[in-house]
């Protein structure tokens, strides 16, 4: 079957699973009215019922309706998302997509006392704006299941598919890895802005340069050390700055950074039991 005529429910209208929504209906292949959001307090849904998605506080109702679901609660909340469908679903028909992090395709086939085809995919919030890197693992889905869904992501973004035994470091590189980007470019900004350029305009500034600096490399499939080389000019002050902050430990901290949210990542669900 076609996607676009796949009804979809997002189990979770939270941060993920509204930008999710909105960058499938932005890639023009999928239908707001074709996709339901689910989440406790629909007021807060209203904003997108406005721009013709479905809302609903009724998993169980929303699951049975849809051939998709999506699983974008918080791990936390997942044990009893999944007792509360668990009645409604039929794995002849059902197709789930799981982004929670650090849950297994088998936690959930455990926990649901049903065998259904589960892709977990691991993307991350520039999805909506159709610029996510979405990592897509299944130990049990089908070749064509597993297709569609890398469809679903590549309409949001990039993706790639991993062993699900890489679920936790990528996590961390591609989803958390948005909030230490947008650290690094904050503290760009930041000194910017004590060398002499009012806040907004180092922002900006800074927020283009590492956008730049990112393309480079998507653009000539380069490593980042033959892009630094054609910066540092010898005695320049590009590689006396980048030593300073090697010195300071720059590399290391995202390094440890990196390695301590995989590590987390991998407890998020176990660690609630
Ligand atoms: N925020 C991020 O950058 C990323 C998050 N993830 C994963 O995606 C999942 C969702 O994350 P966020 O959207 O950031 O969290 P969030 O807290 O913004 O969204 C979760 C939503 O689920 C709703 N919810 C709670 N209980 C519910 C229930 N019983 N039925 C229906 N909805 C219910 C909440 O009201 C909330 O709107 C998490 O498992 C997270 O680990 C994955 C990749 C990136
Ligand atoms: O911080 C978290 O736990 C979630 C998962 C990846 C990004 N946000």
């Amino acid at each position: 079957m076609n996607e676009q005529y796949k009804k979809i429910a997002i189990l979770g209208g939270g941060n993920m699973g509204i930008a999710l929504a909105k960058g499938m209906v932005a890639s023009g292949k999928y239908r707001a009215e074709d996709i339901t959001l689910t989440r406790r307090n629909t007021r807060l849904l209203e904003p997108m019922v406005e721009q013709g998605y479905r809302a609903s506080s009724n998993n169980a109702l929303a699951v049975s309706e849809a051939d998709i679901v999506v699983l974008s609660i918080l791990p936390q909340q997942l044990d009893s998302v999944l007792d509360n469908i668990s009645e409604s679903i039929d794995p002849s028909r059902h197709l789930f997509i799981s982004i929670v992090t650090g849950v297994a395709v088998t936690d959930i086939i455990t926990r649901l006392g049903k065998v259904v085809e589960v892709v977990r995919a691991m993307p991350n919030t520039a999805i909506a704006i159709r610029e996510s890197m979405t990592c897509i693992t299944s130990k049990n889905a089908s070749p064509e299941n597993i297709k569609l869904v890398k469809e679903i992501f590549s309409a949001v973004g990039e993706t790639v598919e991993i062993e699900e035994e890489l679920m936790s470091s990528a996590t961390a590189l591609v989803a958390c890895g948005i909030a230490f980007f947008l650290r690094s470019i904050r503290a760009a900004a930041q000194g910017g802005t004590e060398i002499g350029f009012h806040a907004g305009d180092a922002l900006r500034m800074a927020a283009q340069t590492a956008k730049g600096a990112a393309s480079l490399l998507l653009h000539f499939g380069s490593h980042p050390e033959n892009e630094i080389d054609k910066v540092t000019s010898p005695k320049g002050c590009t590689i006396a700055g980048l030593n300073e902050m090697e010195h300071n430990g720059f590399s290391s901290a995202m390094i440890k950074g990196i390695k301590t949210s995989a590590n987390k990542a991998e407890k998020l669900y176990t660690d609630e039991k």
